[in-house]
């Protein structure tokens, strides 16, 4: 349904650097397919290109290189009518926070209303029985179309969200840290109204989120992202054990709950700038099994079956924490 290939993102640097010629590698060669009805959920640490993927897998950030294709179409190659046409229809976007993403000043009814509109579905009455049919798809009442956001509470802002995103029918919705705003007591409930409507839409949901327990439980695969590059590609049931990518075991191991919640693999030192990632392998800086291959070459992508990794000296699969930790000392 939506394929990347090859795809490539480089902003010129906030600071500017010397001469401002400073270049960030926010995405660097991906290469990612969503297929109808799946969950593909997205991890890795702070700045390492999860929310870029996702402006890109919704056409609001166009690559500097490499092709985004939707439903069999070069979507930077259409005209900007179609592509507008192509995504507003087919794609739904969930931010971060609900808050800054609603228009403040529209009535819940109009916030719904907009997308039918901008794209000229069915009559007014039509649009009208759409809202309330949106509206009670994500569990809020008729009476809530009256309602500000700003009248509403943050979880029932983010249903207003989920309901505007899915207002034109989309087969694909992406979501980017759909609760990270929200109050632990609600996010629960967010998460289960999305796997719900997926199971009931039929929908393909490409969900970013810095909790990798609640990426895991929700998704079908999880893509582990570093430095811009996505190292890793795991069916979901899988993981952790059988994560082959050293930093998707580190990133999991360090997860309370999970594995070894006394003794994390330790991530040592910082990631590098995106401004300078260093030669080869991205991780190789931080990574305890990295050699002069590593320093050379990045590593090819390795497919076995549903599972794909870019490493030179990957983790046998099955290895526990314990025997990873003790290779460290
Ligand atoms: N418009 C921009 N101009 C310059 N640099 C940018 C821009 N947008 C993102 N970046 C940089 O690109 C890199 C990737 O950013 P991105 O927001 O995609 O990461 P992220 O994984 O979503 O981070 P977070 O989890 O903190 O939201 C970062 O180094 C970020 O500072």
């Amino acid at each position: 349904m939506l394929e990347l290939k090859d795809v490539h993102v480089v902003h010129k640097a906030r600071s500017g650097g010397l001469l401002g010629r400073d270049r960030v590698y926010a995405l660097t060669a991906a290469n990612l397919t969503v297929s109808p009805g799946e969950t593909v959920g997205v991890v890795g640490e702070s700045g390492c290109g999860k929310s870029t993927l996702a402006k890109v897998l919704v056409g609001l950030q166009r690559p500097t290189a490499g092709t985004v294709t939707f439903r069999g179409r070069d979507l930077w190659g259409m005209k900007e009518r179609e592509r507008r046409e192509a995504i507003g229809t087919g794609v739904g976007m969930i931010f971060q926070d609900p808050s800054t993403a609603l228009n403040r000043r529209l009535p819940v009814r109009q916030v719904l209303r907009d997308p039918l509109d901008v794209h000229g579905r069915g009559t007014p009455a039509q649009r009208d029985a759409r809202v309330r049919e949106l509206l009670d798809l994500v569990g809020l009442p008729a009476g809530a179309a009256d309602a500000l956001p700003g009248q509403l509470s943050g979880g029932q802002r983010q249903r207003v969200a989920v309901a505007r995103a899915l207002a034109l029918e989309p087969d694909l919705v992406v979501a980017d840290e759909p609760t990270s705003a929200l109050d632990v007591s609600v996010r629960a409930q967010i998460l289960n109204l999305l796997l719900d409507l997926k199971e009931r839409l039929g929908l393909a949901l490409v969900f970013v989120s810095h909790d990798i327990q609640t990426v895991r439980r929700m998704s079908d695969r999880v893509v582990t992202m570093y430095l811009g590059r996505i190292v890793e590609q795991t069916p979901a049931a899988s993981v952790p054990l059988g994560a082959r990518h050293p930093y998707t075991r580190a990133l999991f191991s360090a997860t309370p709950g999970l594995i070894s919640p006394i003794n994390p693999i330790p991530l040592v030192g910082a990631v590098p700038s995106a401004t300078r990632p260093p030669s080869g392998c991205p991780f190789r800086t931080r990574c305890w099994r990295a050699d002069d291959v590593c320093a050379a070459e990045m590593p090819a992508a390795t497919v076995e079956g549903g599972h794909l990794f870019h490493c030179h000296h990957p983790v046998a699969a099955g290895a526990t924490d314990i025997e990873l930790i003790q290779e460290r000392v």
